[in-house]
């Protein structure tokens, strides 16, 4: 075991250990915004790209280092997961994921299949070993999932949504067979973060994006306590960030749920919200990602108040409050990088 003290500051802000600059990394780090990206990408599916190690490997590390954040997360998607439960996914140019086969009835939750060992993800575990290799050890690998509610919401639209009306309609039509499906998703994704861990990553991101839909009392009702037990399942030694947006009125159930960091977006004030989750957590967040395609002044200035607003506690990771655009020009990113870095 590696000693503690020297763990980089990353770790030691989502163990709430004090560290002497505010760590940052950033959601959507590699991708399209990057030119070197985009390069890659004529030549190569999005779906290749997250199927061939090398090449994940290539992003991933050259994003970080290019950056000089703090930590690099794999390059890879939360849908994939949804191919070995036995869906057919793809990603069309323009209309981002479509899922082919959704669950419309409840009799279709019987086609999802289970998945055991994380072997049909082996591309992936691969891919976290080759990017651990690749990173100096300065730069911890975070690996991350879907978290269910999510998942399910692409599961039953066949794809992105304005409303999730569908499957919150199939949520609230047939309680039954949505544990079904939450079930078994949390069963898989358990298995999978898993095995990413083993692999190499040291620290775990569930990203529950859409959650924000739910009012705090649906949350808990359809949603909580299948995350309590995907949280439950993960090793007690890895750091775990519980991500989600338009989560203002959920933050104490994500808490109670699990995580021993919690993502914030633009929408909560820092300080406020670290106030209501308690002195057990860290947070994560919350520059609203538009910010960055202002002016190198503005982006100081934003930063700084949610600097501000979380000293003086140990436990504060840098980051947007939800990913990258892709129109954000990467010296703005730069920019926010360094700037935090040399704040005191
Ligand atoms: C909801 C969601 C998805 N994927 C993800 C989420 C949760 C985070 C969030 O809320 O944004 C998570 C994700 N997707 C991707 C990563 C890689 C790591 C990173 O740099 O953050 C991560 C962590 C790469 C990606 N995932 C995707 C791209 C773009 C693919 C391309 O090259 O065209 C990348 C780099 C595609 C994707 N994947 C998904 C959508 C809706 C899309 C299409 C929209 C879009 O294109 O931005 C599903």
């Amino acid at each position: 075991m590696p000693d503690r003290h020297e763990d980089p500051p990353f770790l030691k802000a989502c163990r709430r250990e004090p560290t002497e600059v505010t760590p940052i990394w950033l959601m959507r780090q590699a991708g399209r915004y990057m030119a070197d990206y985009r390069e890659l990408r004529s030549n190569v599916s999005f779906l290749e790209l997250c199927k061939t190690p090398e090449l994940a490997t290539e992003v991933t590390v050259s994003a970080a280092e290019r950056l000089g954040v703090d930590a690099a997360i794999l390059f890879a998607d939360i849908l994939l997961i949804l191919e070995p439960l036995g869906f057919d996914l793809e990603f069309s140019k323009g209309d981002g994921p479509v899922i082919h086969n959704p669950v419309v009835e409840p009799k279709d939750v019987d086609r999802l299949r289970e998945m055991p060992d994380a072997t049909p993800l082996g591309f992936v575990t691969e891919a976290v070993a080759q990017i651990r290799a690749a990173l100096p050890a300065s730069i911890p690998l975070i690996g991350f999932a879907g978290a269910p509610f999510t998942l399910a919401c692409y599961a039953i639209e066949g794809g992105g949504s304005r409303h999730y009306d569908r499957a919150k309609a199939f949520m609230y039509r047939d309680p039954g067979a949505w544990d079904v499906v939450m079930s078994r998703l949390v069963d898989a994704t358990a298995v999978y973060l898993n095995a990413q861990a083993e692999a190499g990553a040291q620290a775990l991101q569930v990203f529950d994006s859409w959650v924000g839909t739910l009012s705090p009392s649906d949350y808990k009702r359809f949603v909580q306590p299948h995350m309590r037990r995907l949280f439950a399942a993960l090793p007690a030694d890895v750091p775990t960030i519980h991500f989600g947006t338009g989560t203002a009125t959920l933050l104490e159930a994500q808490r109670d749920a699990g995580g021993s960091v919690i993502g914030l977006d633009w929408r909560v004030e820092l300080d406020e919200a670290w106030d209501r989750l308690g002195p057990g957590v860290a947070v994560q967040g919350n520059l609203d990602p538009v910010v960055l395609l202002s002016s190198r002044e503005e982006i100081e200035r934003q930063a700084r108040r949610i600097l501000d607003q979380a000293a003086g506690r140990p436990g504060h990771v840098f980051n947007l409050g939800h990913g990258i655009l892709p129109q954000t020009p990467v010296d703005h990113v730069r920019a926010l990088v360094e700037y935090v870095h040399q704040a005191r």
